[in-house]
């Protein structure tokens, strides 16, 4: 089980690169990426780009590696060997300087479960330099619907409650990128209704992202692109743009099977 700090540590660890910082147009871009644990390849040879601005929704079996691969993007993990860039910035160097970029709603929330919502919010906007972070906790939790509990413990929350406050930690530095594991999962009609808004305003302002999901229809529904792992490889990628449900849920069960 991973502590909300984990991935700050490795961060500030990081050595930073003179040549990080070059432009480019991919809000993702990976290239050879392997990664094993053990003996065991999860990811073979993952070749991924995604253009800035665009929603791309990730799709497998359980165990196929989606989170492993949004674990790497979000510096939570090491590449076993290949290149994975965010916004032109190459993970192997800039570390500190992609957790800026990103944001991440995982399965677990990263939040400390003693502080109370704020504090968590707190917390993380010290930890990212956000400018007016008690300004911008109070409209995020509003716009979450959890302004009424910002001084409850995380550990007196609900399951939901939790996750709306993890969307906020998220939010919170206005990132460019957001990652998105099972974003829905374990919310209500209600909780998904403002996942749903929150995605049209991130992209709205030109943000990108990257989510997992089991849901074929919800994954059609909110991307641009859909790909598919199966066998530690893309095996499948597509527009989503005029692609029939019923030809995806085919596509899909003769990738995975
Ligand atoms: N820390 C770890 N140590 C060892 N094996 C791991 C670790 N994390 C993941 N794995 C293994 O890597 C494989 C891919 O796991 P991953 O969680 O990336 O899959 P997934 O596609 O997200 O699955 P799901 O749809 O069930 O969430 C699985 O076989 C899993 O057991």
């Amino acid at each position: 089980m991973s502590r909300p700090g984990e991935h700050i540590a490795a961060v500030q660890s990081a050595p930073v690169h003179p040549d990080v910082a070059a432009p480019t147009a991919l809000a993702i871009e990976i290239s050879n990426l392997k990664k094993s644990y053990g003996l065991k390849p999860v990811l073979r040879t993952i070749q991924l780009n995604l253009p800035q601005g665009q929603r791309m929704a990730l799709l497998g079996a359980n165990g196929a590696g989606k989170t492993t691969l949004l674990r790497i993007l979000a510096g939570l993990s090491k590449a076993g060997s290949g290149t994975v860039c965010v916004h032109g910035l190459d993970s192997r160097y800039a570390l500190q300087e992609i957790r800026q970029q990103v944001g991440f709603v995982a399965h677990q929330p990263y939040l400390y479960e003693e502080l109370t919502v704020l504090e968590n919010l707190l917390f993380f906007g010290k930890l990212y330099a956000v400018e007016h972070a008690r300004e911008r906790a109070s409209v995020l939790l509003q716009r979450v619907g959890m302004e009424r509990r910002a001084k409850d413990r995380i550990r007196a929350l609900s399951r939901g409650q939790v996750q709306r406050v993890a969307w906020a930690r998220a939010l919170l530095h206005e990132p460019r990128l957001l990652l998105l594991d099972e974003p829905d999962t374990g919310l209500d009609q209600h909780g998904n209704d403002l996942v749903e808004s929150l995605l049209v305003e991130h992209t709205a302002r030109g943000g990108s992202m990257l989510f997992t999901t089991h849901n074929l229809d919800r994954a059609l529904a909110w991307s641009d692109q859909i790909v598919i792992l199966a066998g530690g490889r893309v095996v499948y990628q597509h527009e989503s743009a005029n692609l029939p449900l019923a030809e995806l849920q085919q596509r899909y069960r003769e990738v995975t099977q």
